[in-house]
């Protein structure tokens, strides 16, 4: 027996030696249905680029994706390094004949790693695998916008109607000053790269944007400019069309991760100011009088979400459920709102969208009449600086008309500036004429 035991010992040393590696094999099917891995694999092989090291690959189009991607072709075998671990993979096809004689072809990965790395690297390696398919399949996937109105609530169910969403505001159209540019950026970033950090602090990994500043200074393609950037749906909350606290809280649970929730002109959706009722015991509603219930509004009976309520309601809720949000309010009238929304600690970040200045008119210009420098530029700069206010919208407007011809549009700039300044007093016309 100990000869024997001996003997099986030492073949499987031989074993190991001539055989140092493990092959795990993952079909593209377990049965009948899909295996999740081996899409997940796919997605994690071309996320990480490795297909483009391979000499042949296939073309093919995600579901609910414009992007194309490509993946392994059959007989393919790349390579790649996890925490010092090399692994490789190749991706075989066989062809095969169905009882019914049709052909199918079946696919499958295998994973080959070394012996001695198997259970140091395996279940983390995996996980990455899930987590990069998942962030790759969400980047190229159509964007949704999703709104809510009651006319079109479907029988209970679903509160959100989703359209695609397809708005063409980025961070490189967005006229702002650049280093306010940067730090949104910067923070998105972060936030986006915290879960670890969310996690270990115990807060639900959620941030809050005030966007504030005049019509037409660029809150909305602000918003768009962020889904765009982080590639999130958006929810846009129309709070006027809920009637009823559990209406409010069944719609923020149908929100999705990854998402960006926008409650826009919340000095007009909730009600900010009514001394009278803000004495009372906070509450997600106010009445005009002081009969209060759960479902709908009694007849007769103004009802509004107050700040302070959604603000409770809202926090309560990401506590217990939802991950990756970000909820953005927006106010032309940042003078109006609550305290409460105000405090350190609501919002994390105040984001003030101004009436253009010089940095954002030049960016304008060079993006809607692809003009990097012109004569009346100083001239524009000094009617900026000297209080002179309009919207980038409205510095966009003229651009988009008069885009066959850029002097002229500047020129009409310039003339509405200088009769603003003129009919404010705050500038004599002749003063900066040497600009010209
Ligand atoms: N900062 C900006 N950068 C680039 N384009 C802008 C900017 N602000 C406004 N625009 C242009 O003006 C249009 C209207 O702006 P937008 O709707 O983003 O402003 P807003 O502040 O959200 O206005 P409102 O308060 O009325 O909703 C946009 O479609 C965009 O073309």
């Amino acid at each position: 027996l100990e000869i024997a035991e001996a003997i099986n010992r030492g073949l499987r040393r031989l074993n190991s030696h001539w055989m140092p590696y493990v092959v795990f094999e993952i079909p593209e099917f377990e049965g009948a249905s899909i295996n999740e891995l081996y899409k997940n694999v796919q997605l994690h092989l071309t996320a990480k680029g490795l297909c483009r090291s391979a000499r042949k690959t296939v073309l093919c189009r995600m579901k609910n994706s414009a992007n194309t991607i490509s993946t392994l072709a059959g007989g393919e075998a790349v390579m790649e390094t996890f925490e010092g671990a090399k692994i490789w993979w190749t991706h075989t096809v066989h062809g095969n004949k169905a009882t019914d004689g049709s052909s199918q072809d079946q696919r499958s990965y295998t994973m080959k790693v070394h012996k001695h790395d198997r259970d140091r690297v395996i279940s983390a390696y995996l996980d990455v695998i899930r987590e990069n398919a998942y962030n790759f399949q969400h980047k190229n996937r159509e964007m949704l916008l999703y709104s809510n109105n009651r006319s079109t609530y479907s029988s209970g169910r679903h509160l959100w109607q989703a359209v695609h969403f397809k708005h063409p505001s980025t961070f490189d159209t967005l006229a702002m000053d650049s280093s306010q540019l940067q730090s949104v950026k910067a923070d998105l970033d972060s936030f986006v790269a915290g879960k670890e950090y969310f996690q270990r602090v115990g807060r639900p990994w959620k941030r809050g944007y005030l966007l504030y500043g005049p019509a037409g200074s660029g809150k909305s393609s602000m918003i768009a400019a962020i889904a765009n950037y982080l590639k999130w749906d958006v929810f846009d909350l129309e709070l006027t069309q809920v009637r009823s606290n559990s209406e409010l809280k069944q719609l923020l649970i149908q929100t999705t991760n990854k998402s960006v929730i926008v409650i826009e002109d919340i000095d007009c959706s909730v009600c900010l100011a009514h001394p009278r009722l803000r004495r009372k015991k906070p509450s997600y509603y106010e009445t005009s009088s002081l009969e209060s219930s759960e479902e709908g509004t009694p007849e007769g009976v103004e009802k509004r979400i107050t700040l302070s309520g959604l603000l409770n309601f809202t926090d309560g809720l990401w506590s217990c459920c939802g991950n990756e949000r970000i909820l953005i309010f927006t106010t032309n009238h940042i003078e109006k709102l609550d305290d409460a929304l105000l405090r350190p600690g609501r919002m994390d970040l105040h984001i003030h969208m101004s009436f253009c200045t010089y940095a954002a008119f030049k960016t304008l210009v060079l993006n809607y009449l692809m003009v990097d420098s012109h004569l009346l530029f100083p001239k524009v700069e000094t009617l900026l600086r000297s209080g002179a206010k309009v919207t980038p919208a409205q510095v966009s407007e003229i651009m988009i008309q008069r885009r066959d011809n850029p002097s002229g549009a500047l020129e009409e700039l310039v003339s509405s500036l200088e009769h603003q300044i003129l009919s404010t007093g705050k500038i004599h016309p002749e003063s900066h004429k040497s600009t010209y």
